[in-house]
């Protein structure tokens, strides 16, 4: 397969609702996808980098960037280009794992559709539909949130998420259970706590969470370790897992006790799948994280969810969670779960009306 450009479309997509984390409030999605033209097939990859380096160091301007550069420049020298021959053409560019991520599924998409498997088939999927948890922001009062979390539970989704942040975490919680009773409960803080938060954050454990996610801040992965001592509540990494050595780092120093793989995070689907393979043979439960991908991102997320390691609800919410009109057919919660696509490819390609609707920009970068 011969490359023959890439392009970059930004898109900017608003948000059904405010979505609030400990990082700030989200109202639209400012994003990036590449069309990647090979001489055999197109394909589609998604960026998940945010507007601003608030979740990772990486942003959308960054990748744009990156992408136009270095990176894509990089394949464009090599003549039989092989989805899995990506990274390591990629590898001398330090860093940039959400960029790089982007145009792997992109010449993963082209390669696939070309031979006809779909993403499911190449990444190991053993089921054909996956149960969806949703991922609940911060809202002003209880009241409020309590509304949020009944309405989803009510489209039928199988766990419960709550974004917490200091000032935002007991009292939530418990007034979820007391709604709510035993549903599948998790929390995530996206990095809001220090180890001095301890003492505080075991006031969560009576609420029999499935984990609580990202306490502390990337880097501290000894810090993790040193708190999940201090928990009965498990503790699981999403930001700090950006690669299957980093997840061996992790399992390795007590720091996790279950990992939500992203693909945009650690580099790529292929990537996650090795690093779904190191926690399966450590007996590390997994589950897929989200960005507020686009259908196109959604589809491979729920491809990969449905591999055998992936044991938890993930974030591979309906497109109705976020978007009021996705940029591919909409997913839709189907008695708690989401079908996994089985065309070839991604099983699914963009909306020429919907895509030129929201789309922003428009960069063809030829080889
Ligand atoms: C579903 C979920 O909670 N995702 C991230 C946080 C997050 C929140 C808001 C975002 C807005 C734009 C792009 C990415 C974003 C990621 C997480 O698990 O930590
Ligand atoms: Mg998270």
């Amino acid at each position: 397969m011969n490359l023959t450009g890439v392009e970059l479309r930004r898109i900017a997509m608003p948000l059904v609702s405010p979505f609030r984390t400990s990082f700030g409030t989200q109202t639209s999605r400012d994003a990036l996808l590449l069309r990647v033209v090979t001489d055999k097939a197109e394909g589609w990859g998604e960026c998940v980098a945010m507007a601003d380096p608030l979740y990772s160091s990486e942003y959308v301007d960054a990748a744009a960037d990156v992408l136009t550069r270095f990176l894509v420049p990089a394949l464009a020298a090599s003549d039989a280009l092989d989805a899995h021959a990506v990274a390591g053409l990629l590898a001398p560019f330090k860093g940039h794992r959400m960029a790089k991520a982007a145009l792997e599924m992109g010449v993963l998409d082209a390669e696939l559709r070309a031979e006809g498997r779909s993403f499911a088939r190449e990444l190991g999927a053993v089921h054909d539909r996956v149960p969806c948890g949703v991922s609940v922001g911060i809202m002003d009062s209880i009241p409020e949130l309590l509304d949020a979390v009944g309405g989803y539970l009510d489209e039928g989704y199988a766990r419960i998420k709550l974004k917490i942040e200091p000032g935002w975490d007991v009292e939530p919680v418990r007034a979820v259970r007391e709604r709510y009773g035993d549903v599948l409960l998790q929390v995530d803080a996206n990095t809001a706590y220090t180890l001095a938060d301890a003492r505080h954050l075991a006031r969560l454990d009576p609420f029999d969470l499935l984990l609580i996610e990202q306490p502390l801040e990337e880097e501290d992965v000894l810090g993790h370790a040193d708190l999940a001592r201090h928990l009965r509540t498990p503790v699981c990494l999403d930001e700090s897992i950006v690669s299957a050595q980093s997840a061996a780092a992790a399992i390795r120093l007590g720091a996790c006790a279950i990992v939500n793989i992203k693909p945009g995070r650690v580099g790529g689907y292929l990537e996650a799948r090795r690093i779904h393979d190191l926690c399966v043979a450590n007996g590390v439960p997994v589950w897929c994280g989200g960005m507020l991908e686009t259908g196109l991102g959604r589809a491979a997320n729920v491809a990969l969810a449905a591999l055998p390691g992936f044991t938890l609800p993930g974030d591979t919410s309906a497109s109705g969670r976020y978007y009021r009109t996705d940029v591919t057919v909409p997913f839709v919660l189907d008695h708690g779960h989401l079908a996994v696509p089985t065309g070839p490819g991604l099983g699914v390609v963009p909306l020429e009306d919907e895509l030129a609707a929201v789309t922003t920009a428009t960069t063809w970068l030829a080889v």
